[in-house]
């Protein structure tokens, strides 16, 4: 039984472990989880980091007719008690489907703004142990493998940038609301929470029946494992990258060929699933069937083969991938943060003119031999799917990668996880990083450890 005593130290250990040293954003849009984040979160900064900055942020999503007088009870609540606070909008056209996934996309896009505003690197949400329990029977119902069963991460790098903690996921939302009881402080109900059109209130109410409790305890113990095993093939499969892994010309990633033939096949298997989705400049990772059809493939014969929009090559002296040089972007201007292929990150600096970016396609040079091992076809089709700057109908001399003095930069991203990187999966994202030249992961969120997340190699 939890005294009062027992129930602050309980509570301040939720933040313990993290770095606050830029300040940090909590997200609160005014329900009972977030606004006892928030509390909770002030209460342990009022004790041992009086100095670091917070911010509430809500965003007012514009889908419900209260939502903006939501916006502002929170905005009263947080200066009641001396909390900054800033409400965002999503503007724009809303799509007709896959809403909740759009509205996701767009509040963490906007929740980063509003963190990169103030240069804070840091964003936490009030997910909780009963959302977690949700997002793993919702998955385990719509057949997702151990992968998705891990639930939400702890924490999750977005953009490359800044880090989402979730530091009630372990919490119980009826902990809370006790605690937010026990404070006389109320909140604000969702219709949406229990509009049952939706699959997640459908499941909330399925679980406060019967056996309500016995499958949410069954669900977050089964989220433990897979998170685990998600953690652990991660390692392995980033071992084989490392050790196998080459980047031996502009878009040309080489495989040896003890990848395929290793011992440790379900890491090979793993690797070259997040590898495809890599060089093709696609968002989820290839197909797991076919990724162990080409493994095991790929021990005996030669072959040519195109997943995820990767063409796998395999030679004598080594298995290649390369971007496929079909649908790749149209020539546009650049645009700035746009992710040109999802394989680039775009940033422009002043005065960019009439440039065009485009992939090189029949401008990349004849003579593109990279060493004797690679033949000049394979350096040369790597090299035409790669971005390319043009003015005035002239190709630049552009190599692109780094934002140094030119105009435009286009630096390498590791496509499956640009957006969203959960902390399950940083050894391999990590990996990738390294070998595609994209920018090291930052600092994880962490006091001077990696929080059990299995920080990589940094
Ligand atoms: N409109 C919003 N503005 C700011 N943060 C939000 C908003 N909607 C959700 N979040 C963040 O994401 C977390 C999970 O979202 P979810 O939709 O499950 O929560 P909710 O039902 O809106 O509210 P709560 O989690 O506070 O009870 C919230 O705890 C909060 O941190």
């Amino acid at each position: 039984m939890l005294t009062p005593d027992t129930k602050a130290d309980f509570f301040d250990r939720l933040f313990s472990d993290l770095d606050f040293s830029s300040g940090a954003v909590a997200a609160v849009s005014g329900g009972s989880d977030s606004t006892a984040l928030l509390l909770l979160l002030k209460d342990h900064l009022d004790r041992t980091a009086s100095g670091a900055k917070l911010l509430a942020v809500t965003i007012d999503h514009g889908l419900r007719p209260d939502s903006a007088d939501e916006a502002r009870l929170v905005q009263r609540f947080c200066a009641e008690r001396g909390i900054a606070h800033r409400i965002f909008s999503w503007r724009g056209d809303k799509p007709a489907s896959g809403l909740p996934a759009a509205a996701r996309e767009a509040r963490y896009g906007l929740l980063a703004e509003a963190a990169g505003a103030e240069g804070i690197k840091l964003i936490l949400t009030g997910h909780t142990a009963d959302d977690q329990a949700e997002t793993v029977l919702m998955r385990q119902a719509r057949g997702d493998d151990g992968r998705g069963l891990a639930g939400m991460a702890p924490a999750t790098l977005h953009d490359w940038r800044t880090w989402i903690v979730r530091p009630l996921l372990g919490t119980r939302r009826a902990a809370l609301r006790e605690m937010l009881q026990a404070r006389d402080i109320g909140w604000i109900e969702d219709p949406t929470n229990i509009d049952i059109r939706f699959e997640r209130p459908r499941m909330r109410a399925k679980l406060t029946q019967g056996e309500g409790e016995r499958r949410i305890a069954e669900a977050l113990a089964r989220s433990q494992q897979a998170a685990f095993a998600r953690q652990d093939i991660g390692r392995r499969a980033a071992m084989l990258i490392d050790a196998f892994a080459d980047r031996p010309g502009p878009g040309l990633i080489r495989l040896d060929h003890d990848f395929a033939a290793h011992e440790d096949g379900e890491a090979a298997i793993y690797a070259l699933r997040i590898l495809l989705a890599a060089v093709g400049g696609v968002s989820f990772l290839a197909d797991e069937v076919r990724c162990a059809a080409l493994v095991s493939r790929l021990r005996s014969t030669p072959l040519c083969a195109t997943l995820s929009r990767t063409v796998v090559d395999a030679r004598r002296t080594g298995i290649f991938l390369r971007r496929e040089n079909r649908n790749l972007p149209a020539p546009a201007p650049p645009v700035d943060k746009l992710l040109w292929d999802n394989r680039r990150r775009i940033t422009l600096k002043d005065g960019t003119g009439d440039l065009v970016i485009a992939p090189l396609g029949a401008a990349a040079p004849r003579q593109a031999s990279l060493s004797v091992d690679i033949p000049q076809s394979l350096s040369r089709a790597a090299l035409a799917a790669e971005p390319s700057l043009w003015s005035g109908g002239v190709c630049l001399d552009f190599a692109g990668d780094h934002a140094g003095p030119q105009a435009v930069s286009a630096v390498p991203v590791v496509a499956p996880f640009a957006r969203f990187l959960p902390s399950f999966d940083l050894a391999p994202a990590a990996a990738v990083a390294a070998l595609v030249g994209a920018p090291p992961l930052p600092a994880p969120p962490f006091h001077g450890h990696d929080g059990g997340l299995g920080w990589a190699k940094a």
